[in-house]
């Protein structure tokens, strides 16, 4: 191997060698996912750290058995949960509101760091825990590190060391620790007022002057840096994705600043291992490729996945440095474009002057492990896919060709090139029938009459009180209903044997809610598995899979349905349930449905078309299914949207284009609706600021979001806009177990009024039910029912005695 001389005259490696960003760390049979919750359980610490370590070395060698061998080719991820939480314990960024319950930085791998870690992700019972947020575009959610003013850093520098010599002693070649880089976690982590109670207190102070601890920030990092070289390290990757994305609260020069004086600053410390900076999750762009170009470090990745090919000139201040290009996407399940990845390695030989190196464009810690595990699938389909293992087999082909060309690479292009060929041609690819369809579609099939036309006939129709009761579609998924499912699955229990079974459940949940007297009942999703993957398996042009489980948070783990071609509905999907349950009330029960954009969001979309076309595909199917619910009587339909704002571009010039087709592919869902037929959305995942015009587009005549964590932003948001059709801010966050008082539910109405006004208003919970139990189900809806009866009374004889 080459070497050459380091600042410090050690001898390191010069180039990078052909590698991957990051590996799934859950585990092939989420073997940590297991491990977690049997510790948060309440089980032995030792057991989770056995766990940790063994599946830290299974996963080392198992890259090494796949062929990524050398110094640093093999990424050594540590985190036990998440690789932001993980920075925020090595940097010592602990809120004070832990350290005050004695909870400090320390060792993350020790049992008190388990603990630790534990405790920032779940909260305990009197400390909040840290905020999920999501990860760029993926659905992956990080924990948001709290930057509280005068916190110091306290860098975990032996705990890395530790951290890395265990990884080295069970591997062949020398691994490469992967941490997040300090540009990207000052972006990621949320600056607030240092608030010792709770954590949803917090106020935000101007969050520029979080750049002002960069300085300090590397300081620690250098420790970690110079740590990890005396325990051996060759590499090290410092993972900058917040760099490729804009958006961020703080303007994009400062940062570009920052980020050029951080890695000086880092390149300039003694005795540290060679630095690998990818950027990720978008294109790095220019200015970010000479600020890491002109600081020093070894190497840089750059997204081509998303990006495109830099210019000579762009690339003309890594001159010398080693490019790691990541052509292999991280993000899907397809197989890469073997044509199209060769021709970028070449136009990147052309113009970078200095070594390439393949790798991937973004870690692979969002795709499940193994495609040859999915023996259900059929297996034409499944030869389109590539997961993580296979993803690693084409960076080591592309690598081969780099590097003197294989002689194979040509069969390997040409056969990828017949796969795609015989993708396209597919019969449940292609659908004629649905393309036609969809060519058909004309702009009146995305507009309903007028709105003050439609309120009038659904009064009418509905006749209901002010603020009418309901809730947002799921109620308990209890241990029953989930035993009901599995033994369907499993195929222990027939159909018919089913189909009583869930009836009865939504019998009982019909009655409950009459019970409690709510206005708007639903039917309660006991036959859903997952909101999306339920309508998935119901639709033609998905498939859905055994082991392709991938991280969405914490110990949370999901399967994303494959959708690979047009879709269509086949027959009716919510029909019966809805119907079975309006059999059983003289009260109006909503229909419930998943929209385009939500379906889109959770999961794995295929590649060969634009998604807008994609949406509306779905959107059509979801229209037969408003069209069908319509003819049997359902009064009002709810499309659920909660991915509406996630599925938001990370590029800002990408927003307004994005919001034309959601916007659009909702209208065409709900488009056949007629006047009377309420249509009811639902949003949820905060910040909805950005994305208050096309909540308004969507032109539904009702719309509950999540407002309860937000302080109720949205709704003064809302009213500042104008909105004048059904809100349903949702007043009980049914996030916790927590039964919200009859007292505070009244104050969030009457706010709530008093903003929007008596007419607009409804009366609900921010999210499904479904995580939660009957116990505190029954107590917190009795209390909104109570809570709504008081607001009604005072709008009714407003407290003026006459
Ligand atoms: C994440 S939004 C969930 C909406 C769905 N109808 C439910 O109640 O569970
Ligand atoms: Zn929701």
């Amino acid at each position: 191997m080459n070497t050459i001389p380091s600042p410090s005259g050690a001898p390191r490696p010069a180039t990078l060698p052909t590698t991957v960003l990051g590996y799934p760390r859950i585990g092939p049979d989420r073997e940590m996912k297991k491990a977690l919750e049997a510790y948060w359980g309440g089980g032995d610490p030792a057991a989770l750290s056995a766990a940790l370590s063994s599946q830290r070395e299974r996963t080392l060698q198992h890259l090494q058995g796949l062929g990524l061998r050398g110094d640093g080719a093999v990424p050594a991820d540590g985190a036990a949960i998440d690789q932001v939480l993980d920075a925020a314990v090595l940097l010592g960024v602990v809120p004070a509101r832990f350290r005050a319950a004695g909870l400090r930085p320390v060792d993350p791998d020790s049992h008190d760091g388990l603990a630790l870690v534990s405790a920032l992700a779940r909260g305990t019972e009197e400390l909040a825990p840290l905020e999920l947020t999501k990860w760029f575009d993926t659905n992956y959610h990080y924990y948001v590190p709290e930057l509280e003013p005068g916190a110091r850093f306290a860098p975990q520098g032996e705990a890395v060391a530790r951290r890395y010599r265990a990884f080295a002693d069970a591997s062949a070649d020398l691994p490469r620790l992967t941490l997040l880089g300090p540009v990207s976690f000052l972006l990621l982590a949320k600056v607030t007022t240092g608030a010792l109670e709770g954590g949803a207190a917090h106020g935000r102070t101007d969050p520029r002057s979080r750049l002002d601890l960069l300085p300090d920030l590397c300081q620690a990092y250098a420790t970690l840096l110079q740590q990890l070289r005396a325990a051996g390290a060759s590499w090290v990757q410092l993972e900058e994705p917040a760099l490729a994305s804009d958006g961020w609260d703080v303007p994009r020069e400062p940062i570009i600043a920052g980020t050029a004086a951080a890695y000086r600053q880092l390149a300039a410390v003694s005795d540290r291992p060679n630095l690998f900076v990818p950027v990720s999750y978008g294109a790095a762009g220019a200015e970010v490729l000479e600020a890491l170009g002109g600081s020093g470090v070894e190497a840089v990745g750059i997204d081509l996945e998303r990006g495109e090919v830099p210019t000579a000139a762009e690339l003309a201040p890594l001159r010398g440095i080693t490019l790691a290009a990541g052509v292999v996407g991280g993000r899907n399940i397809w197989r890469t474009d073997a044509t199209h990845a060769v021709r970028q390695l070449d136009e990147l030989r052309e113009r970078h002057r200095g070594p390439i190196t393949v790798s991937t464009a973004t870690s692979l810690q969002h795709v499940p492990h193994d495609v040859a595990r999915e023996r259900a699938l059929d297996p034409e389909i499944a030869c389109w896919l590539a997961f993580a293992d296979q993803k690693i087999t084409e960076v080591l082909s592309l690598a081969s060709h780099l590097h003197g060309g294989s002689p194979e690479l040509e069969s390997w292009c040409r056969e990828d090139a017949d796969r795609r060929a015989r993708r396209a041609q597919h019969p449940r690819v292609h659908v004629a029938a649905v393309r036609d369809r969809l060519a058909a579609v004309h702009a009146g099939d995305r507009r309903r009459g007028p709105s003050a036309v439609r309120r009038e006939a659904q009064q009418a129709a509905l006749q209901l009180p002010p603020l009418p009761t309901t809730t947002i579609g799921s109620f308990p998924q209890t241990a029953q209903i989930r035993r009901l499912r599995a033994a369907h699955r499993r195929g222990e229990l027939g159909q018919e044997g089913y189909v009583d079974g869930i009836r009865e459940q939504i019998a009982q949940c019909v009655a409950h809610q009459e019970q409690l007297g709510l206005d708007v009942l639903v039917h309660g999703e006991a036959e859903r598995n997952d909101m999306v993957q339920y309508f998935a398996e119901l639709l033609e042009g998905f498939v859905t899979t055994t082991h392709g489980w991938v991280q969405s948070y914490g110990s949370r783990c999901l399967r994303p349905p494959v959708l690979f071609g047009d879709v269509h509905r086949p027959q009716a999907m919510t029909v019966e349930w809805t119907r079975f349950a309006a059999s059983l009330t003289s009260r109006p029960v909503k229909g419930m449905l998943t929209g385009p954009v939500t379906i889109l969001a959770w999961s794995f979309v295929r590649d060969d078309q634009p998604l807008s076309e994609t949406s509306d595909q779905i959107a059509l199917a979801l229209r037969d299914e408003v069209d069908d619910l319509q003819r049997s009587g359902t009064q009002i339909i709810q499309v659920d949207e909660p991915a509406l704002r996630e599925l938001l571009p990370l590029r800002e010039a990408d927003r307004p284009e994005y919001l034309r087709w959601s916007v659009d592919s909702f209208r065409l869902a709900t488009g056949s609706a007629g006047a009377e037929t309420q249509i009811h959305t639902h949003l949820c995942y905060s910040e909805f600021e950005t994305v208050i015009e096309a909540i308004d587009a969507l032109d539904a005549d009702v719309t509950t979001v999540e407002a309860s964590r937000s302080g109720f932003e949205v709704v003064s948001a809302l009213a500042r806009h104008g909105f004048s059709r059904g809100i349903g801010p949702g007043v009980w966050d049914i996030h916790s177990p927590r039964v919200p008082s009859v007292d505070e539910l009244t104050e969030r109405l009457r706010l709530a009024v008093s903003v929007l006004g008596a007419a607009t208003v409804w009366s609900n919970p921010d999210c499904g039910l479904k995580t939660r139990g009957w116990p505190e189900t029954t107590a917190s809806l009795e209390n909104l029912v109570r809570a709504t009866a008081a607001v009604r009374a005072e709008i009714a004889a407003p407290a003026v005695p006459v």
